[in-house]
């Protein structure tokens, strides 16, 4: 069984190689705060990055071992206990409570980690950062070269503000993918990766439109795979979902920019041509034919073949008529043997 704490895909494998280089980044910042503490002359913090080390070395464990929301609850546990214990040390002039913020922004990384519950630790952290400025000074520690606080202070604000320019960037990277993924998979087909039925409605009635308005041509083929069922039966399912998608491969490179391929079905597809005439129409599907007709396929006997039905879409017509004319077409393309295709009678019409 997985663990809880394995992450989950591949988003989550991006963010867990993104988030190693920051923990790199945190254990190097760390270790060279033990020279810091040390130079400044306040032992107990530098012992103290010492133990921020070791955690920061085992988050990366952690994270070579995809356990990725529990590195961030540690990375994010450290960053938050070490804030406090120095701004309680040495007060709030050095800045160190701005890495309270940056505890958040971690915190805020881990999915696995409801909603209500990230942002009621982020808002607790938060409301503690505030407190540091009533309730942490003035410092109990006298420290050396006090004059450089202010330097050290601006420094701190800007190594905080990387992590939380980061992390909302990296937010806003994964939004933007998956918006997109959603998007593709919402419009096509997941074996042949043409458009599906449901979209492709809207793409064929806006090409429909900008032809009428253009005055030029548009045509609508249906095409079907002759005795799939037989493919199915003797070859098998899986020999069977291989025959739709090399086919639906054939029809992309068949198709122009422009053109709309959509898997109508299950070894049934529906083409819509714009801008295209009956006779360029008729030549390029006998092109998709023939080159359906010569593909090879690793069990030797097996010859695929097409049957079209085309019919030109008058301006005047419903999609539903030119659709029932390709249709009939096909059928008559099926009738006349197969492996042909059919201009519907009513493309003549003007
Ligand atoms: N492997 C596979 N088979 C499918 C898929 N979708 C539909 N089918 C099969 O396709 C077959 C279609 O068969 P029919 O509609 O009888 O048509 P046909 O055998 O192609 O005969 P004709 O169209 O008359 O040449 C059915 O057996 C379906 O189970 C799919 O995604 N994968």
């Amino acid at each position: 069984m997985d663990h809880p704490h394995k992450k989950p895909n591949e988003v989550e494998q991006l963010k867990s190689q993104l988030l190693l280089k920051v923990a790199w980044y945190c254990l190097f910042l760390h270790a060279m705060l033990i020279l810091v503490f040390l130079f400044v002359e306040v032992e107990l913090l530098a012992l103290f990055n010492i133990f921020s080390v070791a955690t920061w070395w085992f988050g990366i464990k952690l994270l070579r071992k995809d356990y990725l929301s529990l590195a961030l609850r540690i990375f994010s546990l450290e960053v938050t206990a070490h804030s406090i214990v120095v701004c309680l040390l040495i007060g709030t002039d050095y800045g160190f409570q701005f890495y309270l913020w940056a505890a958040s922004c971690l915190l805020l990384l881990d999915i696995q980690l409801k909603l209500k519950q990230a942002v009621s630790w982020c808002t607790a952290i938060i409301i503690m950062f505030a407190y540091t400025y009533i309730g942490f000074i003035p410092s109990p520690y006298q420290i050396a070269y006090h004059e450089y606080a202010p330097y050290i202070h601006f420094l701190n604000v800007v190594v905080c503000g990387i992590p939380m320019i980061y992390t909302i960037g990296l937010i806003r990277e994964i939004t933007i993918n998956q918006r997109k993924e959603l998007e593709i998979l919402a419009a096509h087909d997941s074996l042949t990766h043409l458009f599906n039925r449901r979209y492709a409605l809207g793409l064929i009635h806006r090409a429909q439109q900008s032809c009428v308005s253009q005055k030029t041509p548009i045509c609508v083929v249906m095409a079907d795979i002759d005795h799939f069922k037989r493919v199915n039966d003797r070859y098998g399912h899986e020999l069977g979902d291989e025959v739709i998608f090399r086919v639906s491969g054939q029809l992309k490179r068949h198709l122009n920019d422009a053109d709309i391929g959509v898997r109508w079905g299950g070894e049934e597809f529906l083409l819509v041509l714009p801008n295209c005439s009956l006779i360029e129409t008729q030549q390029r599907i006998e092109n998709i034919r023939q080159a359906v007709e010569a593909m090879s396929f690793q069990a030797d006997d097996l010859c695929v073949t097409m049957s079209f039905g085309i019919a030109l879409w008058h301006p005047t017509q419903s999609f539903e008529s030119v659709l029932k004319y390709a249709d009939v077409a096909l059928y008559n393309s099926k009738h006349k043997g197969r492996n042909t295709l059919t201009i519907a009678p009513e493309s003549a019409l003007t």
